[in-house]
């Protein structure tokens, strides 16, 4: 997969491809059959199969702190949608110029002339443009004009539920581990470099590798066991934290990690956390002790929840 980093950046040659538009956060599986339609035409018509995304999301430009949790890293999202066997991936800086272009000039000049779209493949509620004005019929239309063809895919559900961004982000709030999996199509990780902590974890018994969290908001809180995933051979089972730390006032959000058996050095290795299955939310405690004592019952948890699926 080529990834095309910015407009400034599309050639002549990438003219005349397939393409599909989205923010694709998470790549749920509404996103991987939108993404298996366009790899399809793209056979067919012997063209590169084209995604367009955004950096950052349009609701990170406008909301900031306020926009939705993530759920993918644009690196994990370009490791997401190269498994799914798209030939380009065009990721566009999500300026409030860029926003603020009318719909019809988003079309004209980056559609058309620069990337020269011969097949649109979108969602079912697909929408694009200042005030997102820009639709499904807008598209039809300026294809009939230009010379390309708009399909619109069906909502992908599993079982009532249309899958969406939004749906994911829900179900890890609530803790479901495995729905969000069900919807997703994948584990849900959070991924990171190891950092230096305040070295308290080991002075009580449970060191913990510190994974500083890229993100603005994060979508779960509360303590989770975990696999860790470390130069792709490697795999880790443990115990983890994602929160404020009360106990030990901490300021920022963090992921902590305590590994089972395990005693290498992980600082400024850049590792994947597959979060498995929620134990318990955060909580304060009254002393370090009384954390200590709780983080043994969570070590125990998860072991416990690790060897019924391995039997
Ligand atoms: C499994 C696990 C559960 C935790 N639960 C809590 C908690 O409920 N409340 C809290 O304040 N801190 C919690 N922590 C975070 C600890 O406060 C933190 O890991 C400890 O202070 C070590 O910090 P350090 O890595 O900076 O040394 C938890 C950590 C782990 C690994
Ligand atoms: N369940 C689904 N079925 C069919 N198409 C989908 C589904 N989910 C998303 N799409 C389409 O995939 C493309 C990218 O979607 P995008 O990531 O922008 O939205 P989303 O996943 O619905 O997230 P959000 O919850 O933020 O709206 C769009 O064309 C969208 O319409």
């Amino acid at each position: 997969m080529e990834l095309i980093r910015g407009i400034h950046n599309i050639l002549p040659s990438h003219h005349g491809c397939v393409l599909t538009i989205g923010n694709f956060d998470g790549v749920h599986r509404g996103h991987a059959q939108v993404i298996s339609n366009l790899v399809n035409k793209a056979h067919h018509f012997q063209l590169p199969a084209t995604v367009m995304t955004f950096e950052p999301q349009p609701q990170e430009r406008f909301r900031g702190a306020d926009a939705p949790a993530r759920l993918s890293l644009l690196r994990d999202k370009i490791r997401l949608l190269d498994e799914l066997k798209i030939e380009q991936l065009l990721c566009i800086n999500f300026t409030v110029a860029f926003a603020n272009q009318p719909a019809e000039v988003f079309i004209e000049d980056l559609l058309v002339k620069k990337l020269g779209v011969k097949y649109l493949v979108v969602g079912d509620d697909f929408c694009f443009g200042k005030g997102r004005v820009g639709n499904f019929n807008m598209l039809v239309a300026a294809g009939k004009k230009f010379g390309f063809t708009v399909v619109s895919t069906q909502s992908f559900m599993v079982g009532s539920l249309r899958v969406s961004s939004t749906a994911v982000r829900e179900q890890l709030a609530l803790g479901h581990l495995e729905q969000a999996r069900r919807l997703l199509g994948h584990p849900f990780i959070l991924s990171g470099r190891v950092a230096h902590g305040q070295k308290i974890g080991r002075t009580i018994g449970f060191p913990t590798a510190n994974i500083a969290l890229k993100r603005n908001v994060v979508p779960v809180r509360g303590v989770f066991a975990v696999r860790l995933y470390w130069d792709d051979s490697d795999i880790y089972e443990g115990v983890a934290n994602v929160g404020f730390r009360p106990t030990v006032n901490g300021q920022t959000c963090r992921l902590e990690v305590h590994l089972f058996d395990f005693s290498g050095d992980l600082y400024g290795k850049r590792v994947e956390v597959e979060l498995v299955a929620k134990i318990r939310d955060e909580q304060p405690f009254e002393s370090l002790d009384a954390l200590k004592k709780q983080i043994l019952n969570d070590a125990n948890e998860a072991r416990a929840l690790f060897s019924n699926d391995a039997s």
